[in-house]
């Protein structure tokens, strides 16, 4: 099922068309202002965007280069009150597929919608079978982990600089192993740096290494992480921990791609690609001059958000068995079954620690249970066991269970006068943009909307639109 956003300022407009795309067994939203709707572009993940050019709060045709922009971008097809060949012409050049006049009929819209989700279907289905994207072990199913898997895919074939975003235990790190494994440079070595544990005082010999006597003590010469991934690529972990000092530092082997080693006499290179990773809120650091722009820029040509475990439960079931399988192997134990009750127990639960605390649950369970061949909601921590019960005693005063249901207190208008409003809207828009199109002409204007000329006059004089189509 394909997933469309309607972007158009004229409701009755915006909800025909979610209609004629759930008709043909899409799903669909809408967004009435331009700023919505690039917002929710950028934060979800769309197929197709039908997207009006005039807009109260801007022209959809500038905002086409962001909508573009984003990691899997959407195709885009415009709609128009007013054909113009030039916008047109503006359209296809900034990448959108299709440029469409109003008004606007169910038949045409299905077709060009047709003709877009078939040809995206033929492209999903070749790359899929050009390229084989290597998981190294990452468990989960769920359409959030898919695409977080998708765009590494994509960054793997680059070389761009990639910031991993997520809270911790997410699995930023075995994302980023997962990128290092399917990129070219997969045959050199995959060096971290733990941010949070480099000082100032160790950050230059800990990156660039030093030169036999560089100092009292160094007997030996010791070859620093950032040589270390020559050829390769440097893990900068939890980045937003690094120090101001330490910033400064990675700016400029970042823009020079070499460095001198402590006591050395000259410059040496290295060719790694970098990717970082980190749980905090970097775009707010830098605003609190916590952490330098220049470098953040640096840091995130690509940025790829991993979802918290909250958010993709579907994937809970198979990272139990994953864990529950490989720690049995590992203890020397007959595998175990997992009962429907110790899953329900997991899914009632919120994981802050994400991945990384299912995993040491699922540990402390296994041992827990000892020799019993399945593990039960008694094999799991009291926290979660409370948890679990709150949750489903909640669920079932939520829906009411055993009692009259509590109606929310809502003020809803009266019925008539909030669809009278909605028509009153409608027409007033409609005819504005019909005296539009029109271009004044009561002649034309009749032909269009088929009104009668006495009918259409009285409409103008109720909304008060002149022929220009403005409001007086
Ligand atoms: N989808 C997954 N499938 C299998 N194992 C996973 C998955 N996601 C995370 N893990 C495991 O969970 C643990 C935590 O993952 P990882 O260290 O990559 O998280 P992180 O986001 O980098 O954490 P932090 O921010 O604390 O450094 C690791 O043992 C990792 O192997």
């Amino acid at each position: 099922m394909a997933k469309i956003l309607v972007i158009d300022d004229d409701v009755d407009i915006c909800l025909m068309l979610c209609d004629v795309v759930e008709v043909i067994g899409h799903q669909a939203e809408y967004a009435k202002t331009l700023g919505k709707g690039v917002d929710m572009v950028l934060a979800g993940e769309y197929d197709v965007v039908l997207l009006d050019v005039n807009m109260p709060d801007g022209n959809g045709l500038e905002a086409l280069q962001t909508i573009r922009s984003v990691a899997r971008p959407p195709e885009v097809i415009i709609i128009t009150g007013v054909g113009d060949p030039d916008s047109a012409e503006l359209a296809i050049r900034n990448g959108a597929w299709d440029y469409i006049q109003k008004p606007l009929s169910s038949q045409k819209i299905i077709l060009r919608l047709k003709r877009v989700l078939q040809y995206n279907d033929s492209l999903k289905s070749s790359s899929a079978r050009a390229w084989a994207f290597s998981r190294q072990g990452i468990v989960g199913d769920s359409s959030k982990l898919n695409t977080c898997l998708d765009e590494i895919a994509t960054a793997s074939s680059s070389n761009g600089n990639v910031i991993i975003l997520g809270e911790t235990g997410t699995g930023k790190e075995l994302l980023a192993r997962t990128l290092h494994a399917n990129s070219r440079r997969k045959e050199h070595k995959f060096v971290v740096v733990d941010c949070a544990s480099l000082t100032e005082t160790l950050v230059k010999s800990t990156l660039f290494g030093h030169e036999r006597g560089a100092f009292t003590g160094a007997d030996r010469s010791m070859e620093g992480l950032v040589k270390q991934a020559d050829g390769g690529t440097l893990f900068l972990d939890e980045v937003g921990e690094l120090s101001l000092e330490s910033q400064k530092v990675f700016l400029r082997v970042l823009q020079e791609h070499s460095f001198r080693p402590i006591g050395g006499k000259s410059e040496v290179e290295s060719d790694f690609r970098l990717i970082s990773a980190t749980h905090r809120d970097v775009d707010k650091m830098v605003c609190e001059k916590q952490f330098r722009q220049d470098l953040f820029y640096r840091l995130c040509a690509i940025t790829i958000e991993v979802p918290p475990l909250r958010e993709r439960p579907e994937d809970i079931e198979q990272l139990v068995t994953y864990f529950t399988n490989n720690l049995c192997r590992r203890y020397s134990i007959p595998p175990k079954e997992i009962s429907p009750d110790f899953l329900e127990a997991l899914y009632g639960y919120l994981w802050p620690g994400n991945v990384r605390e299912l995993y040491n649950v699922v540990e402390a369970a296994v041992s827990t249970s000892n020799l019993e061949q399945q593990l039960c909601s008694q094999h799991l921590p009291t926290n979660i066991r409370i948890h679990a019960v709150r949750s489903s005693i909640k669920k079932d005063n939520d829906s009411g269970a055993g009692s009259t249901p509590d109606w929310p207190a809502v003020e809803l208008p009266p019925f008539k006068q909030y669809r009278d409003g909605i028509r009153e809207r409608a027409e007033k828009q409609y005819l504005g943009r019909l005296m539009e199109i029109s271009r004044g002409s009561i002649k034309e204007a009749c032909r269009i909307s088929r009104l009668g000329r006495t009918h259409l006059y009285a409409l103008l004089k109720k909304y008060n639109i002149s022929k220009t189509g403005w409001s007086e």
